[in-house]
């Protein structure tokens, strides 16, 4: 039993520790349930979240106007679920944004308490809405490209009035990143280039286009660029080169 943690989490998986000597027996018992119902990452849904946690992209009362109508736009053009079970087919799908992915995987309940348990994702720890990263994704699939429509808190300042450059490579990392992941499966960042090319006030609700450029072994080459809602003004252009991993990959192991 104890041998699935270490084939799923690679050969030097937790650096040699076995879980027993991690946990209670109760703690350990369960973590042996969760981990026989997880499969290899790469055989199930590029997006397996079982349960119903809470999205962060949904539309809250810190929307602008603006934020709210972009969204409306793209949220129409999405698949959707009708009360008989038959979905309309449309290019696009909304993706849902949690603050900890792993709690909500098939199975990975128990493994977010033993890694980490009060890590929270970067872009969604802030509990008040509004103040800095407000934003959804839209991706399609079709295409091999994604829309995320992004609002810019005021937390965000880097020069005067304007968003960090640091906030704005944060934004870029995680679409492209989340774009290679549906397409790719499990990816860390290896490479992001991005040129600035105008200061963007703080508040601005911008559009991240990111498109899948290419695809190498186990390369995938993302290109982005960042706009206004109505793309006549250009912020930031963007190329981000992600990598497939193992999971083991992530605890030490290189399979
Ligand atoms: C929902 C939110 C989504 C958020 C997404 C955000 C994701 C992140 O921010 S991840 C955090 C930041 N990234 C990291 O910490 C990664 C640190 N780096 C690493 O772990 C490793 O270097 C890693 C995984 C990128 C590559 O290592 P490894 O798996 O050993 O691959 P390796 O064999 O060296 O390289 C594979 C290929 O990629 C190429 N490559 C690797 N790194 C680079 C690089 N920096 N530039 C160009 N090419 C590279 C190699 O040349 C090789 O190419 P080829 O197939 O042609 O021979």
């Amino acid at each position: 039993m104890l041998g699935h943690i270490a084939r799923r989490l690679g050969s030097n998986g937790l650096k040699g520790i076995s879980p027993q000597q991690l946990l209670p027996k109760e703690t350990h018992r369960h973590l042996q349930s969760s981990l026989d119902t997880i499969r290899p990452i790469s055989t199930v849904s590029l997006w397996p979240f079982s349960s119903q946690p809470r999205d962060f992209s949904q539309p809250n009362s810190s929307w602008s106007p603006e934020m709210q109508k972009v969204y409306d736009h793209y949220y129409a053009l999405c698949d959707t679920d009708t009360e008989n079970g038959e979905g309309k087919k449309r290019p696009w799908r909304k993706l849902p944004s949690y603050n900890r992915s792993i709690k909500y995987a098939t199975g990975g309940i128990h493994l977010s308490k033993l890694i980490q348990a009060k890590a929270r994702l970067f872009t969604r720890n802030v509990k008040e809405q509004g103040a800095t990263f407000e934003y959804v994704v839209f991706v399609n699939k079709e295409e091999k490209r994604c829309v995320c429509v992004f609002q810019a808190g005021r937390l965000l300042e880097g020069a005067p009035g304007h968003v960090h450059g640091g906030a704005i490579a944060t934004m870029i990392d995680t679409v492209t990143g989340t774009l290679a992941g549906f397409l790719s499966g499990p990816i860390m960042t290896a490479n992001l280039n991005i040129d600035y090319r105008s200061p963007m006030p703080l508040d601005s609700v911008v559009l991240i286009h990111s498109a899948l450029d290419r695809i190498e072994r186990r390369k995938t080459y993302i290109t982005s660029k960042v706009t206004s809602t109505d793309e006549s003004k250009l912020y930031t252009e963007a190329t981000a080169l992600f990598v497939s991993i193992s999971v083991g990959h992530l605890f030490g192991s290189r399979n």
